[in-house]
């Protein structure tokens, strides 16, 4: 459906785009994450038409859209600073792209309500903008956004502005709403709990380039750099001679998955492949700090050498901060990261 191929985007002698290529399918949604400033609505400017490439080619359906302006493209735009234009009722909003396209007032009508239905709005057609709330205000952007049926619809932070309920309950709705209407979708966000929940797949991004791609899963569960995994927030990364089954590091022998390759590198240890034992048992640590996150604790680890380790540990089991543990590992939470400076 949408294909970039070594799509570049230079700002003087910087490439905010830097030979990209990525496809979304049919009916897919795909989120695109990076930190600020790597290059994620770069890409989706390129591909909506309003940034030009220095360099390779957008197609739509096969067709290579170079010279193709914004509105002949078919995509839907839901931009975070694309507000709606509050001199116009909520009808009036949705209607917007219609009365662009020619389509008659009788025909307007259906659609704007078949809309406001379709985003939790019903009747809300004689609304003022004014009047509706911050989650109200984005569906109402969001039907305005999918009432021409664009062939692809874009999303720049869709929740960004709201608050976390909010965009938790949102982002359940659109998975579901995307699923019913088949629509092929690509968001940016930097959200990586949204991007997870909404996504068939993540696209996170780096300086220009896309550092991983793949289904949300597994991203998390193998994240394929020390980038990638930091972006996540997993930060028990060590730098590790791996040999057959367990790694030498700091942190003393860490068993790894069967089948990791030899030699130097980094290796990562979820939080929950840290598990906490007598202090006489494993690496001995002190607990540093401990973080309630509602269904469990994020326990910080002082050992005697080497960065801090995160463990994550049931309430119950949760240790004091100041006491003495042991730690050892498990061979299921951990990766070995590729040497990034090779
Ligand atoms: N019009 C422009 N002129 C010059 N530099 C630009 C322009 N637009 C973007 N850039 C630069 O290109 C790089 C990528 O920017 P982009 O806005 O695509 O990043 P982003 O990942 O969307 O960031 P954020 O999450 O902060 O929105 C940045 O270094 C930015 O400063």
């Amino acid at each position: 459906m949408l294909t970039l191929k070594d799509a570049t985007v230079r700002f003087g002698d910087r490439a905010a785009l830097d030979a990209v290529d990525l496809e979304v399918a049919e009916h897919e949604t795909v989120c695109v994450l990076g930190p600020s400033g790597s290059g994620k609505s770069t890409l989706l400017r390129a591909v909506a038409g309003l940034q030009a490439l220095d360099g390779g080619r957008v197609l739509l359906g096969g067709a290579d859209q170079a010279g193709v302006p914004v509105h002949r493209r078919e995509v839907g735009l839901m931009f975070q600073d694309h507000q709606l234009f509050p001199q116009r009722d909520v009808g009036g909003n949705v209607a917007f792209g219609l009365r662009m396209h020619g389509v008659g007032r009788a025909e307007q009508g259906a659609r704007v309500a078949e809309l406001l239905d379709l985003v939790g709005l019903p009747g809300a057609g004689r609304r003022a903008v004014a009047s509706l709330s911050g989650g109200e205000q984005q569906r109402v952007a969001l039907a305005r956004a999918l009432a021409p049926r664009p062939r692809l619809l874009m999303l720049d932070e869709p929740l960004g502005q709201l608050d976390r309920g909010l965009r938790e309950r949102l982002v359940v709705e659109l998975r579901q709403l995307f699923g019913r209407l088949g629509t092929t979708v690509l968001a940016v966000t930097h959200d990586q709990g949204e991007a997870f929940a909404l996504a068939d797949r993540v696209v996170v991004m780096r300086d220009g380039r896309i550092a991983q791609a793949g289904a949300p899963l597994e991203v998390w569960q193998r994240p394929a750099s020390e980038f990638v995994a930091r972006f996540l927030g997993f930060d028990n990364v060590v730098p590790a001679t791996v040999g057959g089954a367990a790694a030498d590091t700091v942190w003393g022998k860490i068993p790894v998955p069967e089948g990791s390759g030899r030699g130097e590198g980094k290796i990562l240890v979820r939080p929950a492949g840290v598990l906490l034992r007598a202090p006489e048992d494993g690496l001995a640590c002190t607990v540093e700090a401990r973080t309630f996150r509602g269904s469990h604790v994020a326990v910080l680890l002082r050992p005697a050498e080497g960065p801090l380790l995160e463990a994550e540990c049931a309430l119950r089991d949760a240790p004091d901060e100041g006491d003495e543990v042991g730690v050892t590992f498990a061979a299921t939470e951990v990766v070995v990261l590729p040497d990034e400076r090779r």
